[in-house]
């Protein structure tokens, strides 16, 4: 089935070297076996996917090829070219570089001095106007519409990457790995990002492109490999491949008949959570929300559309400006996280690195941190019963670990996701909130979180979901879409995705003819810039 270095060849020709050989690649972490003697090639101009369920070893992938892991085994080639020694980083950043969706620039310094950081001009004493006229040569020659004085703290998320992509081609980088590039872009800063990818690829840069938006795949790159368990099963050209035969190489199953996520009847249970004029100034209007028992509810809306503050408010972590909350008829004391715990609201929120996990800390501690009073008398913990309540959860959410000890710095990343999932369903919540609990996960992990959401209503609680990607809101009973920090429409279960995602657009009621970026993207309504939430840039007042 496999077969390696079947690529349209890109402007440098066939007979160019490729842009990166890796052959036969071992790595282990103790007796984890990351890689298994994978092998990928990428030509010159290529845009090469890396697809594999959480777990498969794309990340370590990417370490090997970008220096920061050395490998146990195997052979890495830049243009034919042998990779630079172990450690010679300034000699590695001239071959390639990976664009992570946490930015890797300092954010309190500005565009030029990043772009030059560690290699300044101009010898010993720095000259800044020096600095910032190459930075802007530089901006304008791969059509970065970016001011080198301003502060990288003050960009989107979008204008970031193009920085980072900028000063890796100006080191000489010829290979571009994108990890989840499209994670915080809205659709606009998408399209945005593939139009620039697809004009750097003309000049013979290649990118290595991973994603679990398989569509984005379709989309973007001629050529694709699979990973499982360690192992390359696949690599083919995208056009012709049927996305069920690239879902069944990533799983090792044959895919499962499409069955309906939404699996309960009309809402009749009491109301669980209640906002009464909720309101928090400058993110969303006074918000009046019922979920009852039994119950998901979609909180629609792009990236910066309130919702995501709307989560945030209803965890505790916003204070808002008024109104009211209560769980099971019970007021919720607003603006404290222990609080909202208190009263049952459990929370998964975005970003985990910021706000979910301890990594040095164990599987079991992780999942229990919102527990731990519940698990041993007068405040100790008994390890005993963590790690059966962890082994409970490892198994239910399919956690891909080497037990409840394994400190979850040590998880894929989709996995360490299941890990946040799993704490805030420990206290067994009267209602979950979950800011896009996907993001990340595998193909076939989503269904199995999605589900888990559903599991929770079903037994009695409510949850909430705030989402942009339709798939996760396909699992709700009723889909309220936020707009400029308001709900503009309500859905019930029959929505189509146009409509859905015309609502989240502004367009309630409206639409527009098939080919823009909406039909392209169903799953990300296009808003203002992708900047998230938290940091502090959300939202047009209501
Ligand atoms: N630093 C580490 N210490 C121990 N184990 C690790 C470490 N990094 C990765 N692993 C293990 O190696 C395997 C491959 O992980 P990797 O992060 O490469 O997967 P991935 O395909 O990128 O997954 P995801 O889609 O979830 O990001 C996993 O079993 C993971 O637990």
């Amino acid at each position: 089935m496999a077969s390696t270095g079947h690529t349209a060849p890109g402007p440098a020709g066939p007979a160019a070297d490729p842009a990166v050989r890796a052959t036969g690649i071992v790595k282990r972490y103790g007796s984890t076996l990351a890689l298994d003697g994978v092998h990928l090639t990428v030509r010159p101009g290529e845009a090469h996917a890396l697809v594999g369920r959480n777990g498969a070893g794309k990340s370590t992938l990417v370490s090997v090829l970008t220096g920061m892991v050395r490998p146990d085994g195997g052979t890495v080639a830049f243009g034919g070219a042998p990779a630079p020694g172990w450690g010679d980083t300034a000699a590695w950043q001239r071959k390639v570089a990976c664009v992570y969706q946490k930015s890797m620039t300092v954010p309190e310094l500005t565009v030029a001095e990043n772009l030059y950081l560690n290699r300044f001009p101009g010898g010993r004493a720095i000259r800044w106007r020096t600095l910032r006229a190459r930075a802007r040569e530089l901006l304008a020659e791969y059509g970065v519409a970016v001011d080198p004085a301003d502060r990288i703290k003050d960009l989107g998320v979008e204008q970031r990457q193009f920085v980072e992509i900028a000063r890796a081609l100006s080191c000489g980088a010829r290979l571009i790995v994108l990890d989840e590039p499209t994670a915080r872009l809205d659709a606009g800063g998408i399209e945005r990002l593939f139009g620039k990818l697809r004009a750097l690829r003309a000049q013979g840069v290649a990118f290595l492109f991973i994603s679990h938006h398989l569509q984005e795949v379709y989309e973007l790159c001629d050529t694709v490999t699979v990973f499982r368990d360690a192992r390359h099963v696949l690599t083919a050209p995208v056009a012709g491949l049927p996305r069920t035969e690239l879902v069944r190489a990533m799983t090792g199953e044959e895919p499962a008949a499409a069955r309906p996520v939404r699996t309960a009847g009309p809402p009749a249970g009491e109301p669980v959570l209640r906002t009464e004029g909720l309101v928090l100034d400058g993110r969303f209007a006074p918000l009046d929300l019922t979920v009852r028992a039994g119950e998901v509810v979609g909180l629609a809306g792009a990236t910066a559309s309130g919702n995501t503050a709307i989560g945030e408010t209803l965890a505790g972590l916003r204070t808002p400006g008024g109104g009211r909350i209560t769980v099971r008829g019970r007021p919720v004391r607003t603006g404290s996280v222990p609080h909202a715990i208190e009263a049952g609201i459990g929370y998964v929120p975005e970003d985990r690195h910021r706000q979910g996990l301890i990594p040095g800390r164990s599987v079991a501690e992780n999942a229990t941190l919102t527990v731990a009073d519940q698990l041993g008398p007068l405040g100790t913990v008994l390890p005993a019963r963590t790690r059966e309540f962890a082994h409970r959860m490892i198994t239910s959410l399919d956690i891909r670990t080497t037990g409840p000890g394994q400190p979850v710095a040590g998880l894929s990343g989709g996995n360490q996701q299941k890990v946040v999932i799993a704490r805030a369903l420990a206290r067994e919540p009267s209602v979950l909130v979950a800011v896009r609990p996907t993001n990340g996960v595998d193909v076939k992990s989503k269904e199995a979180l999605l589900g888990v959401v559903r599991e929770v209503a079903d037994g009695g609680s409510g949850a909430v979901i705030v989402s942009d990607e339709l798939d996760d809101l396909r699992v709700c009973d009723r889909v309220l879409a936020v707009f400029h920090g308001r709900v503009v429409a309500e859905f019930g279960s029959g929505w189509s995705d146009h409509e859905l995602v015309a609502a989240m657009e502004g367009m309630a009621g409206g639409g527009s003819g098939p080919g823009g970026p909406r039909e392209r993207y169903p799953g990300r309504p296009a808003g203002t810039d992708g900047t998230d939430s938290t940091d502090g840039t959300e939202g047009t007042a209501p």
